[in-house]
C-alpha cells in the first residue's frame, strides 16, 4: 500500500504519483501538458483509494477453462465524487477512470481573493453553486481539489457535503498539494474527514499561494491569469 499515516494528513506515496506531481510543479509545464498531468494524478490517486479504503471480496467466476475464485473490489457502485469547481475538473477526470459509474456532485467555491484572509487565516469563500447526489451511510465520498492552502475552500465544501446527510463510509478530502496549515484547520473543522494529499508542501505566501507549491491550478488548466 502506497498511503502512509503523517501528522497533518496521509500521504499517497506512489513513485508514479510524486512524478506527475513534478512535473505539474514545473514552470515550464504548460497547459495542456498540466491538465493532462492533473488527469493522470487522479487517476493514480483513484487507484490508491481503492488499494488503501476499499475491501475486496472473493468471488466465484468461470473462465473459458476453469472455474476458479477472483477478487473484486466492494463498493465500486457506492462512490460519490465531489468536484469543486474550477481547478478540480481534470483531477475528477482522472477519478473517473478509476472510479467509473461514481455519482458526482459539483460545487462552486472561489477564494475571494481581493477581500483577502481574516484574523484566523482564512479567504471568504463565494459559493455560487451546489448540485450533490444523496449520499448514504455506504458511500465512499472522495471530494476532489487539486490545492488545499489555508484549507478555507476545503472547510466549506465538507460543510455541504456533511450537512443533511447521515455519516459515510468513508469521506476523503483529496488534493495534490497540501500547505500544512490548512490541513490542521480543516481537521479541527472536519475531524470526520480523512485527508489524503500528494504533497504537503512548507508554508503560505503572504497572497495565501503554497510555496513551493505549483502556483494558481485553476489558472495553469484552464490558461486564465
Ligand atoms: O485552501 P484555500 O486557501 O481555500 O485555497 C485552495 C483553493 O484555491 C483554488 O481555487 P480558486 O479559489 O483559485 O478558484 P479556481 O479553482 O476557480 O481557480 C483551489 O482550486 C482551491 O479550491
Ligand atoms: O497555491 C495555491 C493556492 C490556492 N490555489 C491555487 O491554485 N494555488
Ligand atoms: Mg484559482
Amino acid at each position: 500500500m502506497t498511503i502512509e499515516n503523517r501528522d497533518e494528513a496521509y500521504l499517497v506515496t506512489h513513485a508514479l504519483a510524486k512524478d506527475t506531481l513534478s512535473k505539474l510543479r514545473s514552470v515550464e509545464t504548460e497547459q495542456v501538458a498540466f491538465r493532462k498531468g492533473l488527469v493522470k494524478l487522479g487517476r493514480i490517486c483513484g487507484y490508491e483509494i481503492i488499494d488503501g479504503r476499499m475491501e475486496t471480496e472473493y468471488v466465484q467466476i468461470e473462465t473459458p477453462l476453469a472455474d476458479t475464485m477472483g477478487e473484486r473490489v466492494k463498493g465500486l457502485d457506492d462512490v460519490v465524487i465531489v468536484n469543486v469547481l474550477r481547478a478540480a475538473t481534470p483531477f475528477v477526470e482522472g477519478l473517473l477512470k478509476a472510479f467509473p459509474r461514481a455519482r458526482q456532485g459539483v460545487i462552486s467555491a472561489s477564494r475571494d481573493e481581493e477581500a483577502g484572509r481574516n484574523e484566523d487565516g482564512e479567504f471568504p469563500i463565494t459559493v455560487d453553486y451546489v448540485k450533490l447526489p444523496e449520499i448514504t451511510e455506504e458511500d465512499t465520498v472522495i471530494v476532489a481539489d487539486p490545492m488545499l492552502a489555508t484549507g478555507s475552500t476545503m472547510g466549506r465544501v465538507l460543510e455541504h457535503v456533511t450537512e443533511n446527510a447521515p455519516e459515510p463510509e468513508h469521506l476523503i478530502a483529496l488534493s495534490a498539494v497540501s500547505a500544512p496549515e490548512g490541513l490542521v484547520r480543516v481537521a479541527d473543522q472536519c475531524p470526520e474527514a480523512d485527508l489524503l494529499t500528494v504533497a504537503i508542501d512548507d508554508e503560505l505566501d503572504e497572497n495565501g499561494f503554497i510555496v513551493p507549491g505549483l502556483g494558481d491550478a485553476g489558472d495553469r488548466a484552464f490558461r486564465t491569469t
